[in-house]
């Protein structure tokens, strides 16, 4: 068994790596330019340091099923149970390969431009607004999340909430807590028979929409997509339809430019009177001044919001509602139910997205697999094993332009290449290569010359 060891891009060797025999480096300039180094790291698994040199900064209380999975490695895990302001990120990253986060930290590209060691971001939750993943991907940077874990903990609460809205419990509840007896049933309704508009038929309303049909509601939705109805639910042409027909308005798209303020004025006017709004989708979704309005109207009878424009960095953290024009906020509009960003937050979901992307940074990390990126090409080889004797997995992130890869196997192509896979995503390609027979000086020849192609965006060397 011959011992593993890896080549990787790190800016703080290059003392090391200057006085290095076989190779040359230059300073860095850029992420992309950062310098590498060669350690030994333990035999039975490929890693890409040795694995007490991998830095891992987990943010907003990641579960501790993922932190486990990552120390197990032997990475060095730093935990903190919140975000951090972009200043004290900045600070942290700089040092960082990997980093887990959730939905409230923001990846820009002024953050990541300071992460120079940074090989792979990973999202322990759905959505994957709050990183820049083109900017990402250019440097090199492999981003992962969790598709569907916390699905149906948001589909739950979001049926909990319709009955919570249609009964007013919120509003009673508060009152009991203040001494208030007040049994009323006036604009009380059951959910059954009632008409439930998702907007954003994915995979959180698509399982709420089997739910709701076994509630008794008629279930329409609307989607850029054309998408197979579940159950007796049918798609409408556009949101004015859906709007006008429902009686519990439910967001379920991600935040990008076409849905930023997709409910507003004009779409609160097309609602039925009467109707609900309920958003645990992102808070940008919604208008809340125009939210503010409709509701003291009574043009909307409820609401139920989870996410908001600006949500406070970690508990305990005072919570700051935007307000309409005539200076109302949020806190003070009957049957709204306000919930801190909880759509996700079960035991159950948190558990599953602990696992899933802390595996998926694991793999990545240790074989360099794409598998499930969101924004690089999808390659994978088989799993490396140590059986083989000189065997080395190259890894080559590239600008996606004519001829690389003829200048890539003309590298590569003396060696004995077991396997090779390639694909490209915009921009930027991913290739992966097996090759067996190679030594150490062989190695890091193949690196230097890989590293001084043009098209480089990062390379690293499994061995
Ligand atoms: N409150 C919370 O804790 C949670 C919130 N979320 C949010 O919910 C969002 C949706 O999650 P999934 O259902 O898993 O996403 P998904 O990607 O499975 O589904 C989103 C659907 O929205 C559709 N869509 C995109 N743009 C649209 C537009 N302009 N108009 C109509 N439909 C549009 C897409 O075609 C897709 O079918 C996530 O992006 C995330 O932001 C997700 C999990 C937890
Ligand atoms: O999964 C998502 O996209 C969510 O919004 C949940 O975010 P969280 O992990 O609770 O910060």
């Amino acid at each position: 068994m011959s011992a593993a060891r890896d080549i990787r891009p790190r800016q703080d060797d290059l003392a090391n790596l200057a006085s290095s025999p076989s190779a040359s480096f230059n300073s860095p300039s850029s992420h992309s330019s950062t310098l590498n180094r060669i350690v030994p790291v333990n035999a039975k698994h490929l890693k890409p340091f040795a694995t007490e040199d991998i830095k891992v900064l987990l943010l907003e209380n990641v579960n501790e099923t993922g932190r486990e999975i990552l120390s197990q490695q032997g990475y060095q895990v730093e935990f903190l149970k919140s975000s951090l302001p972009e200043d004290q990120l900045i600070e942290k990253i700089r040092d960082v390969h990997v980093i887990g986060i959730r939905s409230k930290t923001k990846l820009t590209a002024r953050v990541l431009k300071e992460a120079k060691n940074l090989i792979v971001i990973g999202c322990f939750c759905i959505g994957t607004n709050q990183v820049d993943l083109q900017y990402a991907a250019d440097q090199g940077i492999a981003v992962f999340n969790s598709p569907f874990s916390n699905s149906r903990s948001v589909a739950e609460l979001v049926i909990g909430e319709m009955v919570v809205l249609a009964r007013q419990l919120g509003d009673r509840s508060n009152e009991m807590h203040n001494g208030t007896w007040n049994k009323v049933s006036n604009g009380c309704w059951e959910i059954r028979g009632k008409t439930l508009g998702i907007v954003g038929y994915g995979h959180i309303g698509a399982q709420l929409s089997v739910l709701a049909e076994a509630m008794g509601m008629s279930v329409i939705y609307y989607d850029v997509l054309n998408i197979m109805s579940l159950g007796t639910a049918h798609q409408v042409e556009s949101l004015e339809q859906l709007l006008a027909q429902a009686d519990f308005v439910t967001l379920h798209v991600p935040e990008i430019a076409e849905t930023k303020g997709m409910i507003g004025p004009k779409q609160f006017e097309q609602m039925k009177k009467g109707s609900y709004l309920i958003n645990a989708s992102r808070g940008t979704v919604v208008d809340i001044p125009a939210l503010i309005d409709a509701s003291r109207s009574g043009k909307i009878a409820g609401a139920a919001l989870d996410v908001y424009p600006n949500e406070p960095a970690g508990n305990g953290d005072y919570f700051n509602s935007e307000l309409n024009t005539w200076g109302e906020d949020l806190r003070s509009l009957k049957n709204l139910i306000l919930t801190p960003h909880i759509g996700g937050s079960t035991e159950e979901a948190q558990k599953a997205i602990g696992v899933e992307v802390a595996q998926a940074l694991v793999r990545y990390a240790n074989e360099g697999s794409t598998q499930g990126a969101v924004n690089l090409p999808e390659v994978t080889l088989r799993s490396l094993t140590m059986d083989e004797p000189n065997h080395a997995r190259v890894i080559y992130i590239h600008k996606n332009i004519p001829g690389v890869l003829r200048k890539v196997n003309e590298i590569i192509g003396d060696h004995n290449v077991d396997k090779q896979m390639t694909d490209s995503r915009g921009d930027v390609a991913y290739l992966m290569a097996d090759i067996s027979n190679v030594d150490t000086a062989t190695i890091r020849d193949l690196y230097t010359r890989l590293e001084s192609l043009p098209s480089r965006i990062m390379t690293r060397i499994l061995y």
